[in-house]
C-alpha cells in the first residue's frame, strides 16, 4: 500500500470531461496475464465493469483475484493485457487512472499515528485537496460512513466494522468512478457487515461501479449484479447471479446421505444430472422431469433426503469444484 500511496502523489483529480478519453464502460480489463516465475497466476483474464453495477470477482483461495485487483489499480504489472479506466490506460496513464478509483483493501491500512479525520485529510492532499477543502471533504466522508462522531480517534481505538468504514471513507476521497473492494467484510460481526453493506449499496446508487471480491455469499447474493468466476488464474464463467444458478445448476437440487456413491453416480449418470460430495452427503441436480429420479432415491432408502432451491454455493462448487468459503 505504501508504493500505491508514492503513486498517488501526483495523482490530481480532474473529472472534467477529455474528448476521446470517455467510454461508456467505465472500467475494461483486457486479457490480463501474470506469471510468478514460471507459474501463470492469472490467465488472459478479461471482463468490464459499468458504472452503478456491483461486480462480484469470485474465486478459491489463491484463484488471483488480489493479482488480478493489483494490476486493476497498477501496483501490480501485467506480464501481458491492459486496463482502461474512464479510458485512462491505468499501465500508461497510471496518475489519470488512479484519480478515478478508490481502493480497500484487505488490510485496515491507516495510518496509525494519525486520527481518522487526519487520515482522510492526509490522503485527501494525494489528491491535492489541500487545506479547508481537504477538511471540508474530511468532514463529508465521515458524515457519508456514519463517523462523525469518532473523527478524532486514532484507528486502534475504533472496533473491526468502524474502521473498515473509516478504510472505505478514505477510498472515497477522490470521488471515484470505480472503487475496488478486496474482502472488505472479513472478520466482521453480522451487524458491522449490514452497515457496511448499506454504505456499497449507496455507492451503486450514486453510479459509482463496484468490483467486489468475498467469500461470503449472503454478501454476494445482497449485493451483486453480476458475477466473474476465477479459478486457477482463468474465468471459467460469468452471469447474473439468477442465470449462472439457472444455466449451471437448474432451480431445485438435492441433498441426500446414507447412500452409496457408486449408486448415486449410476443413478445420475442414468438420467443425465450432476452428483458429487457434499459435506457428509451428497448433492445431486434435478432433470426437467424430475418425479422418477425423486422416486428413485427415495427407494435407497437414505438417512436423509431434502428437495431445495439452488443457490451460488453450488454453481461455485460445481464450476470449481470447491467452496467459495
Ligand atoms: N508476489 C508474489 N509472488 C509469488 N507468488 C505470488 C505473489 N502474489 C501472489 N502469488 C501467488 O499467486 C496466487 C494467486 O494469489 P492471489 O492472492 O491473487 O489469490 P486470491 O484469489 O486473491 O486468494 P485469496 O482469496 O486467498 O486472497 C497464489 O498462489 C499466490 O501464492
Amino acid at each position: 500500500m505504501r508504493q500505491l500511496f508514492l503513486n498517488h502523489r501526483r495523482a490530481k483529480v480532474d473529472h472534467e470531461p477529455i474528448a476521446g478519453h470517455l467510454s461508456p464502460t467505465a472500467l475494461v480489463a483486457h486479457n490480463l496475464c501474470k506469471s510468478y516465475g514460471n507459474r501463470p497466476v492469472v490467465q488472459d483474464v478479461s471482463f468490464t465493469l459499468e458504472a452503478g453495477e456491483i461486480l462480484g470477482f469470485l474465486g478459491p483461495n489463491g484463484a488471483g483475484k488480489t493479482t488480478t485487483i493489483g494490476m486493476l489499480y497498477g501496483a501490480v504489472i501485467p506480464d501481458r493485457g491492459f486496463v482502461q479506466l474512464d479510458g485512462w490506460q491505468v499501465q500508461t496513464q497510471g496518475q489519470q487512472a488512479r484519480s478515478h478509483m478508490g481502493i480497500v483493501t484487505q488490510e485496515d491500512n491507516l495510518d496509525p499515528e494519525l486520527t481518522v479525520f487526519e487520515n482522510l485529510v492526509f490522503f485527501a492532499n494525494y489528491y491535492r485537496i489541500t487545506g479547508q477543502a481537504a477538511r471540508l471533504r474530511a468532514g463529508e466522508l465521515l458524515a457519508q460512513v456514519g463517523l462523525q462522531e469518532y473523527g478524532k480517534y486514532t484507528p486502534d481505538e475504533l472496533s473491526g466494522g468502524l474502521k473498515r468504514r473509516a478504510v472505505l471513507a478514505r477510498a472515497l476521497i477522490n470521488r471515484p468512478r470505480i472503487v475496488f473492494l478486496d474482502e472488505p467484510t472479513t472478520g466482521l460481526d453480522p451487524d458491522a457487515r449490514q452497515e457496511f453493506w448499506k454504505l456499497v449499496s449507496q455507492l451503486k446508487q450514486d453510479g459509482c461501479g463496484v468490483l467486489l471480491t468475498t467469500h461470503y455469499m449472503d454478501e454476494v447474493q445482497r449485493l451483486c449484479d453480476r458475477l466473474l468466476l476465477l479459478q486457477q488464474g482463468q474465468v471459467v464463467d460469468q452471469g447474473t447471479p439468477a442465470a449462472l444458478i439457472e444455466r449451471i445448476i437448474g432451480s431445485e437440487v438435492v441433498e441426500i446421505a446414507g447412500v452409496a456413491e457408486p449408486l448415486l453416480q449410476q443413478l445420475a449418470t442414468q438420467t443425465g444430472v450432476w452428483c458429487r460430495p457434499f459435506g457428509s452427503s451428497y448433492l445431486l441436480t434435478l432433470p426437467r422431469e424430475p418425479d422418477e429420479l425423486w422416486q428413485q432415491l427415495v427407494s435407497t432408502q437414505p438417512t436423509s433426503l431434502t428437495r431445495r432451491h439452488a443457490n451460488l454455493e453450488d454453481v461455485f462448487l460445481r464450476l470449481t469444484g470447491r467452496s467459495l468459503q
